[in-house]
């Protein structure tokens, strides 16, 4: 769900981070409207209204792991999990970890991607969160999901800074919660 349909209507901070996220015509391809996180993690103070808001959210809700997927989940994962008291675990693209991994391979668009979780990072029973900058099928979101799961933690919600038009009205993903921040801007 949004987070203006969940307590935050109004909200300045939301017009705020909108505001700050730039839109980039045919990036990365012809037609796509890319919403680009870099304008808003150069401005400090709307990057902290990003991370307070998520932080105001998670932060009594018993949550012991922050999962961020890369690339730009791994921007805002961190600082929430830093806040809550929780560890980060990196869900990385394939080969990027060393070690004992799970891997899980989603859709994209154009093709398949996978990512990947070091085997011991998160231990059976855990609470979870998933962080990403944007979700658009829930694909991405969905492989992380299920890595979690994989190793018997509990999902409690996934969190994004923008949702696209394909998850408007959705409130679950996968049977897990979504709350998400703002609109794209066009
Ligand atoms: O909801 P979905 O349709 O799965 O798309 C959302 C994903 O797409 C983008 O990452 P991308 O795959 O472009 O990888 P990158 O951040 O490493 O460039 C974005 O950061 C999400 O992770
Ligand atoms: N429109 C978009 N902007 C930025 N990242 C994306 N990932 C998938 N669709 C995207």
């Amino acid at each position: 769900m949004f987070a203006a349909e969940n307590g935050l209507r109004g909200d300045p901070r939301l017009k705020a981070i909108s505001d700050a996220i730039s839109v980039v015509p045919n990036f990365p391809k012809p037609g796509i409207m890319f919403q680009d996180i870099t304008t808003l993690v150069s401005d400090h103070k709307v990057f902290k209204h990003t991370v307070d808001i998520f932080v105001e959210r998670y932060r009594d809700m018993g949550i012991s792991v922050v999962a961020g997927v890369e690339a730009r989940g791994f921007i805002f994962a961190p600082p929430i999990a830093l806040a809550i008291g929780a560890k980060f675990v990196p869900l990385r693209k394939p080969g990027k970890l060393p070690g004992e991994v799970i891997s899980e391979a989603y859709e994209l668009e154009y093709g398949s991607d996978c990512l990947e979780m070091r085997v011991g990072a998160v231990k059976q029973g855990e609470r979870a969160l998933v962080v990403d900058d944007l979700v658009a099928t829930g694909g991405t979101l969905s492989a992380a999901i299920r890595l979690l799961e994989c190793v018997g933690a509990e999902v409690i919600e996934c969190a994004c800074v923008i949702g696209l038009p394909e998850v408007k009205g959705r409130r679950l993903l996968d049977a897990k919660p979504l709350y998400v921040l703002v609109e794209p801007r066009q």
